[in-house]
């Protein structure tokens, strides 16, 4: 069993460079599969994530190598497999597009319902509806869905919620299929636009991504392409708060600003200095922090992956601040790890209060999903003592060589090998 340990309290000097987003990455790598010839993907993060998609590729015959940590190169012209197991599937969320870039392209799919991380029900009737509608038969049989179609013919489709995961999957399917496919209500989110530019850089025609009409024109035949992995958002505002909570001064390079906006905004309301340069943005405090209010929403809205890290933030600046998480109905099972560190914080069905308090004190914590496990690592940073967080493998699943990023910057953390 792997931990970190964190002795808190050391303010946050200097720059750290983000790596490439977990959540395109794992939507351009199943997209790979819709052409029969070689991808090359670069600027991929190295997490636990990427190595199990990578593995479970393999495992239908697809040849997933990794030239470099952060570039894979993906050859699926000898593809023998059209099901993921639940062996190979259990811990990532993303296997789900599996079922549309398998249904897109050899039109049948079987992948075993998803993993990832668990914060309340997460249904997949937007992306069964989407499949449905472009002509395919869809049975959920013994925990594995089960996909075919004699052919796809496009269709137009209005989602119910706004959807990631359907937005995404709907696209893979679509971009092979007969005649025009309409997505409405589409998800706005960095990585939906990065799919769909991956996708357009492979032969495919879809137009809109980045606003709520999604068009796809379907085109016989997609080709091998070489891409490059948008920066990580959520890993970039991570490390902005890790330089807010510790009161101090932290560059976060290579991420884009625009994606920032929403976090950007908060920490200004907040008294954070925010400098925005092209790709970079410095966050500085050097007054007193005050209080806010924060809503979650699909973007541009405040992203729901970085609600954890925000109450950890908020948890040590003085008055009262309410946190309302719109995403998801059980996103704030942390909690109870962060009052261990001291937090004062009452949760009511989706909202959080939380009663800033002066300093937190390091204790034993327990990561309970990806994000949950980030905002216990910003808690600990803040945190006087020591502060040892269990459950890596949710944090390994979505940030590389976190406590190397942060012990640059001045964190005293380090990560140890106990025996159960
Ligand atoms: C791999 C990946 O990219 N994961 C992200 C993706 O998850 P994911 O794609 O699973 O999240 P969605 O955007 O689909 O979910 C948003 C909301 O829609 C609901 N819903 C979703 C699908 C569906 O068929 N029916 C339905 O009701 C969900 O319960 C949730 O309330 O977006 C979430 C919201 O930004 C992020 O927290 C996750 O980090
Ligand atoms: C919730 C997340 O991931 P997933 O959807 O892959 O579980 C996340 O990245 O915060």
């Amino acid at each position: 069993m792997e931990q970190l340990i964190i002795r808190g309290r050391k303010r946050l000097q200097g720059e750290v460079t983000v790596n490439g987003a977990k959540n395109a990455a794992v939507a351009v790598i199943p997209a790979a599969i819709l052409c029969d010839n070689i991808c090359t993907i670069e600027n991929l993060p190295y997490i636990d994530d990427v190595i199990s998609l990578a593995n479970t590729l393999n495992d239908m015959g697809v040849k997933c190598e990794f030239v470099d940590p952060h570039t894979l190169r993906i050859d699926s012209r000898n593809i023998n497999n059209f099901c993921a197991t639940y062996e190979s599937v259990k811990k990532i969320r993303a296997s789900y597009y599996l079922l549309g870039a398998l249904l897109g392209r050899y039109k049948k799919a079987e992948v075993a319902f998803p993993g990832g991380c668990n914060f309340g029900t997460r249904p997949i009737d937007q992306h069964i509806k989407g499949f449905t509608a472009l002509g395919a038969d869809v049975a959920v049989e013994h925990g594995m869905i089960k996909a075919s179609a004699e052919k796809l013919v496009g269709a137009q489709i209005y989602l119910d919620v706004v959807s990631v995961g359907a937005t995404i999957n709907i696209m893979l399917a679509a971009v092979l299929a007969e005649g025009t496919t309409i997505i409405e209500n589409a998800a706005k989110e960095p990585h939906v636009v990065d799919t769909a530019n991956f996708l357009n850089s492979m032969g495919a025609n879809v137009k809109g991504a980045g606003t709520d009409v999604i068009r796809i024109i379907g085109v016989e035949k997609l080709s091998g392409t070489n891409y490059m992995i948008i920066p990580d958002q959520i890993e970039a505002g991570t490390y902005m708060m890790a330089g807010a909570i510790t009161r101090g001064d932290v560059t976060v390079k290579n991420l884009i600003p625009k994606h920032m906006e929403s976090l950007s905004a908060k920490l200004i309301e907040m008294g954070v200095n925010v400098e925005e340069g092209d790709d970079f943005i410095r966050v500085s405090v050097t007054n007193p922090l005050k209080a806010v209010n924060v809503k979650t929403l699909p973007y541009p809205g405040f992203p729901t992956d970085l609600q954890p890290q925000m109450s950890a933030l908020l948890s040590v600046v003085e008055g009262t601040s309410i946190i309302t998480e719109s995403v998801w109905d059980n996103r704030f099972q942390y909690i109870d790890e962060l009052k261990r560190l001291g937090a004062d914080i009452k949760v009511e069905g989706r909202v959080a209060v939380i009663k800033g308090i002066k300093k937190l004190s390091g204790a034993q914590v327990c990561a309970t999903d990806l994000r949950a496990g980030a905002g216990l690592v910003l808690a600990a940073l803040a945190a006087e003592g020591e502060t040892t967080i269990s459950n890596l493998q949710y944090i390994d699943r979505g940030y590389e060589a976190i406590e190397k990023k942060l012990g640059g910057l001045g964190a005293d953390i380090k990560r140890v090998k106990r025996s159960k």
